[in-house]
Order: C-alpha cells, then structure tokens, then sequence
C-alpha cells in the first residue's frame, strides 16, 4: 500500500494503520500463545515405479514392490527433505496362530485386507477414573496393543521425535537446553465408519515423565475423524482426511483436551505413541545405562591400576584437565555438571564412577608467579595445584594489599593446594574461565585477571579401602 492510499488526509490514525494496529494485536495474542500446545505435520509417501518383474509376477510371495524408499538419482534436482518422504508402511499383526500384514496405502481399495486386521483388532477402552473402560457412546474404536503388532514405521527415523522435541519442550532459559523426547509406542486404533469417535477427553498420563502424546494417522481412504485439540480457549483442528498418499501427524501436551470426531467413511488408522521428557544428548553423564563402560579399554586399565598394592597404596588424586570447555565459573554452568560432560570428558568420568571412585569436578589453578613475575622456585609447589570450587562466584576484587602476596589471593580463592598426579596436560585451547582479578600494587596500581581451567579429580582411595569398592562396583554389574 502506498503513502497516499493509507492516508486519511485528517489528523486521526489513517485506516491503513487501524487495520495494522488491530492485526498486529490479534497477532500478538497468536506469537506468545497460539500453536505452543501441539504441532503436526505430514510425510508424503512415495511409490516408487514398478518393476518389470512386478508387473509379471503379481504372485510373487514377497512383500510388495513398493516397500523401498525411492532413490534420489544423481543430478535429480532436491525438491524434498529426505526425512520429509517415506515409502509405504507395512504392518504385521497376530492372527490367531498366524501372522498377517498390510501395506498402506493399498494398491488399490482393498476392502478385505483391512477388514482382516478390523477383524484381529478389540474394541479400544479408555482410562476412566483409574480404571479401563469400554463405552461405545464415549469412544468407538478398536486398538492392537503393541506386543501384539509390529511396523517398520519409525517416528525417530523421519524426524517427528526432533520436531516434537524442538516444538513442545518447555526451554530452560539461561540455560543450554539438553532434554529429549522418547516416543513409546501404545497402541494401533482403527476408527471406522460409520461413526467411530472419541469424545472430548483429557489422555491419563502414564507417568510423572509423560509430557504429551503422539499420533500419527497412516494412509488409509476415510473421511471426518478430525483431531481437534484445545488448550485454554485455543483449539487447532488435524483434518486428515482425503490424503491416501500421505502419512500425518499431530503431537499435544498431556493437558490438553482432545477429541476424534466422527468418521463418516472409510478407516482412520493411527498409531499413537506416550511422549517422555529424558535426559538429552549432551546432558548423559553420570546417569548412562545405555554406555557399557566395561568395554572402553580405560576400564581395564583402571582397573587393573586399582588392584595393585603399590599403586597409589595410600591413596591420593590422579587429575585429568577437561578437554572441552564448560562453563564452570557460572552457577549454571557448574549446576549442569557432570551431565554436560562430553568426549573424553565424559568416558573417564564414567570409567572411574563404575570402579567406585569418587570424582570431583573442579576448577585449577596453577600455583603463581611469584611477586618479582619470575616462575615460583618454591619446590613445594611441584605437584600441587590450587582446587577451587566449580561455579565459585567471580571474585572481582580480590586485592593483594601491603604485606601480602599473590599467594594470599589464590588461598582465599581456593580450597588449597592439592597434590595431583595429573594424566594429561591441560589444553591450550581455551576452557578457561575468569576466576579473578586483583589489583597488584607496584609502581602504579595494575589490574590482572587470573584463569582457571575445570578438571576432574579422582579421589583414589586407600589400597585396603578400595578392593572393598572396587569389587562392590564390579560386583554391581554382573
Ligand atoms: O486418534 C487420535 O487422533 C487421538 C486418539 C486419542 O485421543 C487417544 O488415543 O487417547
Ligand atoms: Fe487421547
């Protein structure tokens, strides 16, 4: 719109700026709540040409030949998200003492094929003041349980789960946000015509985890069955009908009412999954069954270290500088620890947690200059190493005044000198961390900033202690 078309001509607001004024307000009402409470979407299915053998062998007892994936070929131009374009999704079911599948979507309308699983199907219940309850006026539809089907349809795969992820968890702010979403399989429901429903309802979470569900409708002809969600006085309506060729989705918070409206043709066929909030990549450590630390070479050897009577008889620190940089001079950053760990980082932290020793995370300092700015050659520091506390608040002025030394300010900084072997040398790549500065009084007054590096330290524990340890961790895990 021009200047001239938006001008009343007059001193009040020209419309073109009422109008503004109103949408921009409707909108920010949208910005800050709308669409925050579900998210949906829609993966087109792809039926690759047939083969020359297909089309002569329509006998042929393996699967269909539209089960592969298409291939991109080399110079096709890109017009899809790979993640965005699956093939057909194939379904296998208990039948009696029989297996049976479907392919969706079907070659042609093949009413028998999905009257078979119908038939295999038991009427859905639903969860009603503790109990499971089958109502045909509140819900009417028919579900497999998951140990009684399979699929080769994968949410993770397709990137539904990263999109969840992305879209509904809540974000941590100031902080990085590590959560995960774990999708759990619950059930295959078939809703049918005439008149399969589910009246307005709220899902029973299954645990103090579960932040939401999943629903994914396979391609299959119907029409009505759309899922309306509400959350406060929004609502967002996924109308899946009429998209034979397409797989689509919508995933909700868990305290959200929800319902399918009746299905006036045809299946609607969805596999629902029960969302979980985990712990992500990047926040694992300290707490990751899934890593079978017994096969990292470092067990071995640690171990091995562990069991000798002269290694470290008395006990002692072995010390190892962080390899990656974290925030350790923040609370934040520190509070996220050891669950950030990364690499290396995290491995020999794990190492040394499984064979029962116990590990510190903990800020460095070397010991200082001394105060002329030649290299201390106080034989007591070799070895010994200033530990601070991680996420130590910044000290901004620690002042060394007449009479005191540097050495002054790093002992009030610390928790003193610990005597470390250390395992590797601390990287000269960043990692490090203002811890503080101090005015140095000389000439003129200067100011100087001093660094720590985090590191974790294995508190080794006596010979006669740890055979007890050691053999309680290895114990714990067979
Ligand atoms: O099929 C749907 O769209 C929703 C199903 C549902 O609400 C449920 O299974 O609890
Ligand atoms: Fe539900």
């Amino acid at each position: 719109m021009s200047d001239s078309e938006s001008h009343s001509g007059s001193d009040g607001p020209s419309i073109g700026d009422q109008t503004t004024a109103l949408i921009a307000n409707a909108l920010a009402d949208f910005v800050t709540t709308s669409s925050s409470f579900a998210c949906g979407g829609t993966l087109a299915v792809q039926l690759p040409e047939p083969t020359a053998k297909d089309q002569t062998n329509q006998d042929d007892a393996s699967p269909p030949h539209k089960r592969q994936k298409p291939q991109q070929q080399l110079g096709e131009e890109q017009t899809t998200n790979e993640e965005s374009v699956t093939g057909p999704i194939t379904i296998r079911w208990d039948s009696g003492d029989s297996t049976k599948r479907i392919t969706l979507p079907l070659d042609e309308q093949d009413d028998a094929a999905v009257a078979d699983l119908v038939a295999d199907t038991q009427p859905a219940t639903f969860g009603l003041e503790g109990k499971d309850v089958y109502d045909e006026s509140y819900r009417k539809a028919t579900k497999l349980d998951p140990n009684s089907f399979s699929t080769d349809f994968c949410p993770y795969e397709l990137g539904i789960v990263d999109v969840v992820a992305q879209a509904l968890l809540p974000n941590k702010t100031g902080q990085d946000n590590y959560q995960g979403v774990r999708a759990e399989l619950y059930k295959l429901n078939v809703y049918k015509a005439p008149s399969g429903f589910f009246k307005a309802h709220v899902d029973t979470p299954r645990s103090e985890k579960q932040i939401g569900s999943l629903v994914v409708c396979l391609p299959c002809d119907h029409e009505g069955g759309q899922l309306v969600v509400r959350h406060r006085a929004k609502s967002m309506k996924f109308d899946w009908s009429k998209a034979r060729d397409s797989i689509q989705w919508a995933a909700f918070y868990s305290d959200c009412e929800h319902e399918v409206l009746e299905v006036s043709s045809g299946h609607r066929i969805t596999l629902t999954y029960n969302l979980y909030v985990t712990r992500g990549v990047g926040d694992l450590a300290g707490d990751c069954p899934a890593l079978d630390v017994q096969t990292l070479p470092l067990y071995r050897e640690v171990k091995r270290a562990l069991a000798n009577p002269d290694f470290m008889a008395e006990g002692g620190y072995l010390g190892k500088h962080c390899s990656h940089a974290y925030a350790h001079g923040t609370w934040a950053g520190a509070s996220a620890l050891p669950a950030t760990l990364k690499g290396t980082d995290m491995t020999v932290y794990e190492v040394f947690r499984s064979l029962g020793v116990k590990v510190h995370i903990r800020r460095v300092l070397d010991p200082p200059e001394d105060d002329y700015g030649y290299d201390s050659d106080n034989s007591a520091d070799r070895g010994y190493t200033y530990v601070g506390k991680v996420g130590h608040p910044f000290c901004s002025s620690v002042e060394v005044g007449e009479g005191e030394t540097i050495r002054d300010a790093y002992n009030d900084w610390s928790d003193g000198l610990w005597k470390i072997t250390w395992l590797n040398w601390a990287s000269v790549n960043g990692g490090e961390d203002l811890a503080f500065a101090h005015v140095v009084h000389g000439n003129q007054a200067e100011i100087e900033f001093t660094y720590s590096r985090c590191a974790l330290i294995f508190d080794v524990a006596p010979y006669k202690n740890r055979l007890k340890v050691s053999a309680s961790a290895i114990g714990m895990r067979s």
